[in-house]
């Protein structure tokens, strides 16, 4: 996608699709309220300012098995100095999916550590259900965090909600987030409460 009327196109075959405004936010990975804008402008309702947002497609780095090895290696390289800098270690790497799984593994990978999954709560997500019901969960398949310092390995943080309920699923398990790397924060934040996040790329605005 290379500008705003191929990102409405494509917000339109993911509507004709049948997804919701917020499942295309999250496909495109932008904000609920830039799909839906899109979507309006689509119907050339103008007028509506359009969102403060930007849309990622990472797509190139995605579909190359080699390219996620080398930007993940780049997340480890930062994971490694902000675990320097805070003077701890990690036990385990957590994966939130699905984007961020097969980076969080490599990264797994270099560390020597287990590898914990987590299912966002939003994925889980069915209709008629109350949106604030659907928890995030750990995969029984991985690594459980109990007891372990855990590094979270994410995309991309966009509102940065996926972000908090990590860390608050880790806690609840007992385990301790010390820090979290993305490839891009839209949002520009420098933590988590205590949790240290870092991207490769930090998004700003000018004025
Ligand atoms: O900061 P937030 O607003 O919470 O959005 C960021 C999350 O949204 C995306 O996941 P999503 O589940 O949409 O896509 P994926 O299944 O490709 O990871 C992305 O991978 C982050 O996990």
């Amino acid at each position: 996608m290379r500008n705003i009327n191929d990102l409405i196109d494509k917000a339109i075959e993911l509507r004709n699709r049948g997804l919701r405004s917020g499942e295309i936010a999250d496909e495109l990975n932008i904000s609920r309220e830039t799909a839906t804008w899109l979507l309006t402008r689509a119907k050339r309702e103008s007028g509506v300012k359009a969102p403060e947002d930007i849309f990622v497609d990472w797509s190139m780095i995605g579909k190359s098995s080699s390219r996620l090895m080398l930007i993940a290696t780049c997340m480890a390289d930062m994971v490694e100095e902000t675990l320097n800098e805070l003077d701890t270690n990690v036990d385990v790497v957590v994966g939130v999916a699905l984007s961020g799984v097969p980076l969080a593994n490599i990264v797994a990978y270099q560390y020597g550590v287990e590898l914990a999954v987590v299912h966002p709560g939003k994925h889980r997500y069915e209709e008629g259900k109350d949106q604030k019901e659907t928890k995030a969960t750990f995969s029984e398949n991985y690594s459980s965090v109990r007891g372990k310092r855990c590094v979270i390995i994410d995309d991309v943080i966009t509102t940065g909600s996926t972000a908090e309920e990590t860390v608050k699923l880790i806690q609840d398990s007992g385990g301790e987030a010390v820090a979290m790397a993305v490839i891009i924060d839209k949002k520009g934040i420098e933590s988590i409460g205590s949790v240290a996040v870092r991207s490769l790329v930090r998004v700003g605005r000018v004025g």
